[in-house]
């Protein structure tokens, strides 16, 4: 039998990483791939928040209570961040994507690939991030989306997660996958951008219909009926824009509906919890204090939409009770008002 040719030659270094953005998400991914045994810097805006990350091994104000490990360095510094890493993950908010992306391209190392775990679209354009990305990065740097069903303060303390990363590239999915698997977290992969990206913007609308229904008392049974009319309106979507159906049955469509639909830690569950129980948007958003995404995305769901000519009433529901122009009653009149007809009228499984 011949020798193995690897069995002596020492193990390749596990790729460096740098997390950019350091809220609940950022810190908790970042917390994850240190743990794995990754060089791991995370990046953020705020001095004081970085310091205690990097100090005290812990996010007062994203994370506050959960322990992060010692091996994980936090820095406001962008370029020192990333210097030397072999990979970038940017874990913004979707207004902030843009300008992050167009910081870091001065700095990124040239074989670096980038990823991002944020949800949503480009406000104003509605351009899917995967597209951003391409425009500021350039099309030959290797892109990936992170997503799925991943509330950051369980990943934080390490509780079992299962997520997906989608990519063009196979290689560069595999070795984002590699980097945030691990003995509580899987981490699958796919080639599906849009559909990944669709449904982590997606669910974050139609969590908010679920927590205006129960916020309003609706009951379970109209629950389970906005969770599955809302993954309806996905799926017609993602057939219009040219996404894979079975991405959106997956972690990035029906698992993360399902977690954000039905978890109080969801953060735009509970903006519709609150307008459900009468609270204004304002004092709502204020008092969740993070990021909420929906308020941003359901103008692009419908922009995407009305592009594609596709009628999404919960979504658009949603947009309405956002903006203000109808209450979440006048919603819930107009949802149920409509036309009996079939559950399936277009082949979406084609
Ligand atoms: N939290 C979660 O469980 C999950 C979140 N996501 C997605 O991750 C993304 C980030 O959300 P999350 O970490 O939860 O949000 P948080 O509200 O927890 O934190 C937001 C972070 O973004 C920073 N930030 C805001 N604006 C800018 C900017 N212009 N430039 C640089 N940094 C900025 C904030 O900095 P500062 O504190 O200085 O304001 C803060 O560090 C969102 O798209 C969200 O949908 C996806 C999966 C799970
Ligand atoms: O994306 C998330 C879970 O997968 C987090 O949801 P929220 O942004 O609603 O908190």
């Amino acid at each position: 039998m011949g020798a193995d040719a690897t069995a002596n030659s020492p193990a390749a270094a596990p790729p460096a990483v740098a997390v950019l953005g350091s809220g609940s998400w950022g810190t908790a991914l970042a917390a994850l791939i240190a743990r794995n045994g990754h060089r791991t810097v995370l990046w953020g805006r705020d001095a004081d928040g970085v310091a205690a990350i990097d100090g005290r091994h812990e996010n007062p104000r994203y994370l506050p209570g959960i322990p992060l490990p010692e091996s994980l360095h936090a820095t406001t510094d962008l370029a020192a961040a990333l210097r030397g890493a072999d990979l970038v993950l940017v874990v913004v908010p979707s207004h902030a994507f843009a300008e992050t992306l167009r910081a870091l391209a001065p700095h990124r190392p040239a074989h670096a690939g980038v990823a991002w775990a944020t949800k949503g679209f480009e406000p104003g354009s509605g351009r899917f991030l995967h597209e951003v990305a391409a425009e500021v990065l350039g099309e030959s740097v290797p892109l990936a989306v992170v997503t799925g069903p991943s509330f950051a303060k369980e990943v934080a303390q390490g509780l079992p997660t299962a997520l997906t990363v989608h990519s063009d590239d196979a290689d560069f999915a595999q070795s984002v996958a590699g980097a945030l698997h691990g003995p509580t977290f899987r981490a699958y992969t796919g080639d599906d951008m849009l559909g990944a990206e669709l449904g982590g913007a997606m669910k974050n609308v139609l969590a908010v219909a679920t927590g205006v229904a129960d916020g309003m008392q609706l009951g379970l049974n109209a629950r389970a009926g906005l969770i599955t009319r809302g993954l309806n309106e996905m799926l017609r979507l993602n057939h219009a824009i040219g996404g894979q159906p079975e991405t959106l049955m997956g972690l990035a469509g029906l698992g993360d509906l399902v977690l954000t639909c039905t978890g109080d830690l969801s953060r735009n569950r509970r903006l519709g919890l609150a307008l459900g129980r009468g609270q204004s948007i304002e004092d709502a958003v204020r008092e969740i204090g993070q990021v909420v995404e929906s308020v941003q995305t359901a103008d692009e769901v419908m922009r995407q939409a009305q592009r594609h000519g596709i009628e999404l009433p919960i979504s658009s529901a949603v947009q309405a009770v956002l903006h203000g122009s109808i209450t979440p009653a006048d919603g819930l009149r107009q949802l149920l008002a409509r036309e009996q007809k079939p559950e399936y009228p277009h082949e979406l499984f084609g």
